[in-house]
């Protein structure tokens, strides 16, 4: 993979990305990009029509993804409204091993197709009490654990209302129920132990993941609008006093799909 040589300029990669995006799909400009976390893979269906569908490992920069369930595809959709939204399936985790580059290419590439506005969910874990699996919620900030950032060299990025305002109000005109929290970007791949969460909790977090993040911060450098919404799947460790059962994590998010897909499509067609 080019990004994986210090000497290659990412954004050389994410221009490259785009023209092949452009040529694969025959769309050659994107207004808005959405990435698809955990939970939420159907919910690109009912904003409008997929004109394209094209395999990431077609796409320079982008690699097979390691964890199945993340399909490694990039969509073109056009929306009634005929907005060109490009949805990213093919997310790369910090976890991974790959550096931050490799996570953030689909943001930078993103952005390079022209889009202005970037959606990034996620599945993950909630701290506040009165959440349950299966609920979404919206980013109102992050709390970056991973040590790590996209940015390299001096580049001093402000990441006030890095999660904007405009596009949580717009999303809570949609849906007034949407509750919001801090996200915590932990490296994983392990979950956290409750201490862990414990300390999350106590300096602000009400999310804990292992994405977004340092997506977020590469989209305000490219100049980007972000929202961002998290699935609650489950409850952090340690929140839930009965035990989890992974089945009642995979109900929960089948029971959320239909409302987080007409959400995100009525957010997007906003
Ligand atoms: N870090 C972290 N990531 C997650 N992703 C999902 I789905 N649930 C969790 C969780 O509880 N913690």
């Amino acid at each position: 993979n080019p990004l994986d040589d210090p000497n290659t300029d990412p954004f050389e990669v994410a221009a490259a990305a785009a023209a092949d995006i452009a040529r694969l799909t025959g769309a050659e400009s994107h207004d808005i990009a959405l990435t698809l976390g955990s939970g939420w893979g159907k919910a690109a269906d009912l904003i409008g029509e997929t004109t394209a569908t094209i395999p990431a490992t077609e796409v320079t920069g982008f690699s097979k993804p390691a964890l199945e369930g993340h399909v490694g595809t990039l969509r073109s959709i056009l929306t009634p409204e005929g907005r060109r939204v490009l949805v990213i399936g093919a997310r790369t985790h910090f976890y991974e091993g790959h550096g931050p580059r490799r996570v953030v290419h689909s943001v930078r590439t993103a952005a390079a197709t022209g889009a202005k506005t970037m959606v990034l969910t996620n599945g993950a874990g909630g701290i506040r009490h009165t959440w349950k699996p299966g609920q979404p919620v919206l980013i109102s900030d992050h709390i970056n654990l991973t040590g790590a950032s996209p940015l390299e060299g001096a580049t001093f990025v402000d990441l006030t209302d890095l999660y904007s305002m405009r596009l949580r109000d717009l999303a809570r005109r949609i849906d007034p129920t949407l509750d919001e929290g801090v996200y915590c970007q932990f490296r994983g791949p392990q979950y956290e132990t409750p201490a862990e969460v414990q300390m999350a909790k106590t300096f602000g977090g009400h999310i804990v993941g292992m994405s977004t993040a340092l997506e977020a911060i590469a989209a305000r450098q490219a100049g980007m609008e972000v929202l961002g919404f998290s699935l609650i799947t489950n409850m952090a460790a340690g929140i839930q006093t009965t035990p989890l059962s992974h089945a009642e994590v995979i109900e929960a998010g089948r029971e959320a799909e239909p409302v987080i897909s007409d959400l995100l499509a009525r957010v997007v067609a906003a």
